[in-house]
């Protein structure tokens, strides 16, 4: 398994450029920190006040925390930034290829950020479980709500690399239904299409079109039943059958945009079927995330509502808060990507979520992301080939 690593965080800042002048007590400070370093202190049972979540601002910091380290190619578009952090300390190139030497077993622990733990002192990587490896308590289907350009898409494009760079189609596929065409860029990912190479992907802008995207989806969770009858689903299952060579891949189901099939009514019926169907088959490797810009019971239903085991919250007002969180003990501030979790474990933490792409603008970002998601293709193609 692959050792996930916090960057080493930058000495030095931006900011550090505009001091002036060094206090006495800054002095005293570097000095303790020279003699008795983090790793010391911690083997003492002695805990540094955790650096604060890394924090966008256009135009000086417009991308602060990203999934991976750039490479060579990619290094000279987003050019040097000290300040940035990377969740993972390697590059795509670099983590496919060790990914292709390690054993392959199904995970759905996706690093989207990070989270802030003031009372534990500690800041470290955002984990969202989607089927809770410890038990059904510890993860299950994903909620991002937020209101308008808050990050929901962004997230998702970043839990959609990582999973498109973790694993081959034999052992992942995702069905997007993507009401604003805004994760396109993964259409053409073989990720995105079944066996068979029907699309997994719609944008639902008929009923006809949903039902239908909603009957494929229901019957490929059927067929997992009947393709090995008399076998008992448990939550690791999977992991059997791909020990023995047998490749049955983990299906996730993303919905953009919930809240726009709630007046239709024929098409939020399929939708709210096909999203029960999914929340309930984790043991047959099937996931859940979805998003919506409302989180009133009128939109999603409490039954549905109380499916979700992860719910992030971005740029919420004071009622939609409220909706998701009862009385969180924090207002996050009103930042792109900056929100609130609940966790499987009922509690609430501040987090930033990460971009998937460094960039300093949006359009530079997603040429990055098209080019490394047809970079992840050919290197998964080639690996399937040689093997
Ligand atoms: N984690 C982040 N760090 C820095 N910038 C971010 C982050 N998340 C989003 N942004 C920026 O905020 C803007 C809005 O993001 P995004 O499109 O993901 O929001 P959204 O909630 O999906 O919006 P909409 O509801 O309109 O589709 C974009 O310019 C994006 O680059």
């Amino acid at each position: 398994m692959f050792q996930v690593q916090p960057s080493p965080r930058p000495v030095t800042s931006n900011l550090e450029t505009f001091r002036q002048t060094t206090t006495v007590a800054e002095v005293i400070i570097e000095r303790i920190v020279e003699a008795y370093s983090r790793d010391h202190a911690q083997k003492d049972g002695i805990y540094y006040w955790p650096d604060p979540l890394p924090t966008p601002s256009s135009p000086l910091a417009p991308d602060p925390l990203i999934l991976f380290r750039p490479d060579k190619t990619t290094q000279r578009l987003v050019g040097e930034n000290q300040d940035r952090y990377y969740v993972m300390p390697t590059t795509i190139r670099e983590f496919l290829t060790q990914r292709a030497q390690e054993e392959i077993k199904p995970s759905m622990q996706i690093p989207l950020g990070l989270v802030d733990k003031p009372e534990q002192q500690k800041r470290e990587i955002l984990f969202v479980d989607l089927h809770g490896s410890a038990g059904p308590l510890t993860g299950g289907p994903l909620l991002l709500a937020g209101a308008q350009h808050s990050g929901k898409t962004t997230a998702l494009q970043t839990l959609l690399l990582w999973l498109s760079a973790c694993f081959t189609p034999d052992y992942l596929r995702y069905a997007i239904i993507d009401p604003l065409h805004e994760l396109d860029c993964f259409q053409e990912m073989p990720h995105a299409r079944n066996e068979q190479g029907v699309p997994l992907w719609t944008d639902g802008s008929t009923d006809d079109k949903l039902i239908q995207f909603a009957t494929l989806l229901q019957d490929m969770l059927q067929q997992r039943r009947t393709t090995f009858p008399g076998l008992r689903w448990t939550e690791n299952t999977l992991a059997h059958l791909w020990e023995n060579n047998t490749r049955v891949p983990q299906l996730l189901l993303v919905i953009c945009h919930y809240q726009n099939f709630v007046e239709r009514l024929q098409a939020i019926t399929a939708l709210r079927k096909l999203a029960h169907s999914f929340a309930e088959a984790r043991t047959l490797g099937a996931y859940l995330v979805v998003t919506s810009g409302e989180v009133h019971f009128r939109t999603i239903p409490s039954d549905l509502m109380g499916k979700f085991s992860t719910k992030i919250g971005l740029l919420l007002n004071e009622s939609q808060r409220l909706d998701l969180f009862g009385r969180p003990p924090i207002i996050p501030d009103p930042i792109p990507g900056r929100g609130l979790v609940l966790t499987p474990d009922r509690r609430t933490y501040q987090i930033q979520l990460a971009l998937p792409i460094a960039g300093i603008t949006e359009n530079i970002r997603y040429e990055i992301l098209k080019y490394e998601l047809g970079k992840i293709a050919r290197m998964q193609q080639q690996q399937t080939l040689s093997v």
